[in-house]
């Protein structure tokens, strides 16, 4: 085998609470996590020199060693010395910077990749500690579907996906440092943390319904109070009939969830049809073939 080729899925999250702040800086969370049908795609080709170049269709992203694919790269060639050279090229179809995981799948799918085109034979589990090195994500986005993740996001326990629904996905044109969101959080008394708990039992009862009640995000209280564009896209959405909207992740993405395919496509045509800027995209959760 001499090429590969990966598609590397965005995830959004249905629940975000954060427990606590760890003495290394990082957060303890609890959240459900769940892949969307949405993705970029990594080709990965074997050369006879030994450099490792990475390209992309996006001019403003780094090739090198800040791409988390250049860096997934190095991860595994310290694990598992491959001897030949690499051209990557890295189509990206999720939006940068989003809250969706973009840069994380990448490295996920990298990781994979070449698990695969050198057949070394790593587990799941064994590609998802490598995982951990490159980002919190990172690990759930090699297992994709549904999962409740604990600890900074390696702790993974797989669930029944959302039901079927249609998701839209509305990202503002302003930016949202991560590590600036988790770094401005207030653990306070006042603060309302979402239930994960009955999340799961909803989950697990293939209930929507009950769902979509308790999906919260803890991490809104920060990017909101920053970009309160993200409020009025949610109050927007739903007023064109979601049934409930919610930041993914530390923001700035917004995604509402519909049980009509009709109103999700006339909400989605109003907010591509606008000169606001946004980034439109229309989806529908992603389970990987078992
Ligand atoms: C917001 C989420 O995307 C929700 O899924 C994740 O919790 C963040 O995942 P990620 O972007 O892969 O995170 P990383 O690249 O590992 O970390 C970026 C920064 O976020 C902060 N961070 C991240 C994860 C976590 N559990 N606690 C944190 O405090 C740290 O300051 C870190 O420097
Ligand atoms: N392959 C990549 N794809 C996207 N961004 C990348 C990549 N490699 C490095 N980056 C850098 O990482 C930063 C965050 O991008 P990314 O799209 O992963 O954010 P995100 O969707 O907010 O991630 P998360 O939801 O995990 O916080 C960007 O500023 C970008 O320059």
């Amino acid at each position: 085998m001499n090429s590969i080729t990966e598609k590397a899925y965005a995830k959004i999250n249905l629940g975000l609470d954060v427990i606590r702040k760890r003495p290394d800086g990082y957060h303890d969370v609890s959240m459900i996590m769940q892949t969307v049908n949405l993705h970029d795609t990594i080709s990965i080709k074997k050369t006879k020199f030994q450099s490792v170049t990475v390209r992309s269709n996006l001019y403003y992203l780094p090739t090198d060693r800040r791409n988390l694919v250049y860096k997934a790269v190095e991860v595994f060639r310290e694990h598992y010395p491959i001897r030949s050279g690499l051209n990557i090229t890295l189509n990206k179809r999720i939006p940068v910077a989003a809250g969706l995981a973009g840069g994380s799948a990448d490295a996920a799918a990298t990781l994979k990749g070449l698990n695969r085109l050198f057949q070394t034979g790593l587990s799941l589990e064994e590609l998802m500690q490598l995982g951990i090195k490159l980002g919190a994500d990172v690990p759930f986005c090699l297992m994709m579907g549904c999962a409740h993740s604990e600890g900074i996001g390696e702790i993974l326990h797989p669930l029944p996906p959302i039901p079927d629904c249609k998701i839209l996905l509305v990202k503002p044109d302003v930016s949202v440092s991560t590590k600036h969101v988790y770094e401005n959080l207030r653990l306070n008394e006042e603060i309302s943390h979402p239930d994960i708990s009955s999340m799961i039992k909803a989950l697990k009862e293939n209930n929507l319904y009950a769902l979509i009640p308790l999906m919260e995000n803890i991490l809104e209280t920060v990017t909101i109070k920053e970009h309160p564009i993200i409020e009025e896209i949610k109050g927007l959405m739903k007023s064109k009939g979601a049934l409930t909207a919610l930041m993914s992740g530390s923001g700035p993405t917004v995604y509402g969830i519909f049980d009509n395919k009709l109103k999700a496509k006339q909400a989605y045509d109003l907010f591509k049809s606008s000169d606001w800027g946004y980034q439109v995209i229309l989806t529908e959760p992603y389970s990987p073939a078992k």
